[in-house]
């Protein structure tokens, strides 16, 4: 479990991340996500240990990072791959923190195989393309086999297959009980893989919630008609107190009334329906709406031609 009380970064001026409180869970794939600059990198750092909290807390099982007794067995973390050296290749680094980190050697060509990185374990990191970066950062954070994973952008660089790969890598980490937290800007994919999200804006909680909640909480259950009597539709929903949307000739979508009762009212006015399926608002939709407030670099509208 990893959990954040109070947690608190601030740079000069500049307060990153501001009195977070979190629960990341065993056994769920949890999306870390937040516009840019929002500070999911800043508290991911945190909880490695790699910057110090300003206040407050990130603790794994209950234990600062610095307190860990077998860190690499303990947490698996894919940051940012440019920390190993560009000369030396991808098995040397991995045996390095084998041999430093108490992991048999055998290991090393075990991970490499699983991330795909066999054929390359002899060539420079420094030659890697950023999809084998991304391969490679995997490799270390498998390397001691630990219960807690975190993963910042582990899709960045990926080829489709790739992507495809690490989906199911999650899925699987977290189905084996371990507790995985990854950050990502791929709004499709987190809708597809992580069960719970923390979002985060300008360092703050946003929200802690199951995913299928947080899209229904914030953008509202949405009911699809496809109907030939559009325009009688409209005007029946309407008299009966539903938000209705027409996004076709013959389709509406409609909120603020459920699936059943919409099959009822349209039996009783005798217009034809066909197909009524709840619409599952997108991830992405529901992100925007959350954060909008917290969006602190934004580009402009529309390029401007002038
Ligand atoms: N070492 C540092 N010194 C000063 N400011 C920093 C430092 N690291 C991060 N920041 C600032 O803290 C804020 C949060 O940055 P962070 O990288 O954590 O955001 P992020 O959510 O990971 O963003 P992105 O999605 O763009 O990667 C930003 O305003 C950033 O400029």
């Amino acid at each position: 479990m990893i959990e954040a009380v109070g947690l608190t970064k601030v740079f000069g001026r500049k307060v990153a991340v501001d009195d977070l409180d979190f629960v990341v869970r065993p056994g769920t794939v949890t999306g870390f996500l937040g516009p840019n600059g929002a500070g999911k990198s800043t508290t991911m750092r945190m909880v490695l240990g790699l910057d110090r909290p300003t206040a407050g807390t990130a603790t794994v099982n209950g234990r600062a990072y610095a307190e860990l007794h077998h860190p690499l067995r303990e947490v698996g973390a894919v940051l940012d791959t440019r920390i190993a050296h560009p000369r030396t290749t991808a098995r040397d680094h991995l045996r390095v923190l084998a041999v430093s980190h108490g992991i048999p050697v055998a290991r090393v060509d075990e991970v490499l195989d699983l991330v795909g990185l066999t054929e390359a374990a002899r060539e420079r990191i420094g030659k890697f393309s950023l999809g084998m970066r991304q391969r490679f950062g995997l490799a270390v954070a498998l390397l001691g086999d630990p219960p807690t994973l975190l993963f910042d952008e582990p899709l960045n660089g990926l080829d489709v297959a790739g992507v495809h790969w690490v989906r199911k890598l999650l899925r699987g980490f977290a189905d084996e009980g371990r507790t995985v937290l990854v950050s990502s800007h791929l709004m499709a994919e987190v809708q597809g893989t992580a069960d719970r999200l923390v979002v985060i804006g300008r360092g703050r909680l946003v929200a802690d919630a199951r995913t299928a909640d947080f899209i229904a909480d914030t953008v509202g259950v949405r009911v699809r008609v496809e109907t030939p009597d559009a325009r009688a539709f409209v005007d029946a929903l309407t008299a009966a107190g539903a938000d209705v949307d027409q996004v076709g000739t013959s389709v509406l979508l409609v909120s603020g009334m459920e699936r059943h009762a919409i099959g009822d009212l349209a039996a009783r006015a005798s217009l034809v329906v066909h197909g009524l399926a709840d619409e599952v608002a997108s991830l992405e939709e529901a992100f925007l709406d959350a954060t909008e407030s917290s969006v602190e670099f934004r580009g402009k509208p529309e390029w401007n031609h002038a």
